[in-house]
């Protein structure tokens, strides 16, 4: 009997999505995509679908810290992602946990959901700054929660470095602004304050785009557990999601989720 060699391991700490589209659900499927092994940590539960988030329930610190010994004192993780943590106390223990893990941890600091429905408890904002923040390999806020987070208002291509400098001073070691709610081309800045990466793709007309920013920072954290630089995670992960934006798909009566599957084909037996 011949036993096949385990692929990498990629752990996701973050909030259901009951419609699939965004937070763990669309991390897992990025992950099954982009060839890894996916595991996750459930922080808390949220009743949504294409119209918005319907209700959200938060788990016990105790739930989640229990969780993440589970997978990471037996199976282990090449890297870890973050996104919705809903409450000071959950980014606190989520912030202490992945400090002491010997893995690269992409930080999605998860504020609104693409219909404006709060993910992040606005008490929770000081300790995403504090703790989260400086425990990120790489973290990759949008343009709502950079200016939540550092009161930096992005209006143009220019403001990107002064919002990445803001992020900067909180302590990751590199940082992906996303200027995917700009108008024009969907340009993203990663840099570590020292070099810079402007990632530009062409902008889809197509509204059908939940479930993006989950994506991306999954498919970076693919990147760096299979052993690529940052800047290569990046590159990669950003061609990924512009696939899967390209082919979202309607769903309900709203905003449709992207195809994590666009890559695989479609001809399943
Ligand atoms: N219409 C689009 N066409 C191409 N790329 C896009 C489009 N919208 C967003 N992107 C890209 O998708 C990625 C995620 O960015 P975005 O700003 O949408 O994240 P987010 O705000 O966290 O996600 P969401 O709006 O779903 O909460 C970025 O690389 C961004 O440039
Ligand atoms: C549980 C959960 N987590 C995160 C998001 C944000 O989604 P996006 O990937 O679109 O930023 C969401 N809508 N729901």
């Amino acid at each position: 009997m011949s036993t096949s060699a385990a692929p990498p391991r990629v752990l996701t700490v973050a909030g259901s999505d009951s419609g699939g589209g965004a937070g763990v659900q669309a991390d897992l499927k990025t992950m099954l995509a982009l060839g890894v092994h996916g595991m996750s940590v459930l922080t808390a539960v949220t009743a949504q679908n294409s119209l918005g988030v319907q209700g959200a329930w938060e788990l016990p610190v105790e739930a989640v810290r229990a969780q993440y010994r589970s997978v990471v004192d037996d199976i282990g993780v090449q890297a870890v992602k973050t996104g919705m943590l809903a409450s000071a106390e959950l980014v606190e223990a989520v912030a202490e946990l992945i400090s002491g893990t010997d893995a690269p941890a992409v930080v999605d600091p998860v504020g609104v959901s693409k219909h404006g429905d709060p993910l992040l408890a606005a008490s929770a904002l000081d300790s995403v700054r504090t703790q989260l923040l400086p425990a990120a390999t790489v973290a990759t806020p949008n343009l709502d929660e950079v200016a939540q987070l550092t009161g930096v208002r992005v209006q143009s291509e220019d403001d990107l470095r002064r919002a990445a400098a803001a992020v900067l001073e909180f302590g990751p070691r590199w940082v992906l602004i996303k200027g995917g709610h700009l108008a024009g081309d969907a340009v993203d800045l990663l840099t570590d304050g020292t070099e810079e990466h402007v990632l530009r793709a062409p902008r889809h007309d197509n509204r059908h785009t939940h479930g993006t920013g989950c994506t991306l920072a999954s498919a970076i954290a693919c990147g760096l557990a299979r052993g690529r630089s940052v800047p290569e995670a990046v590159v990669a992960a950003k061609q990924y999601v512009t696939g899967a934006i390209a082919a979202g798909f309607a769903l309900g009566a709203g905003i449709g989720p992207v195809d994590h599957g666009w890559a695989l084909g479609r001809d399943v037996p």
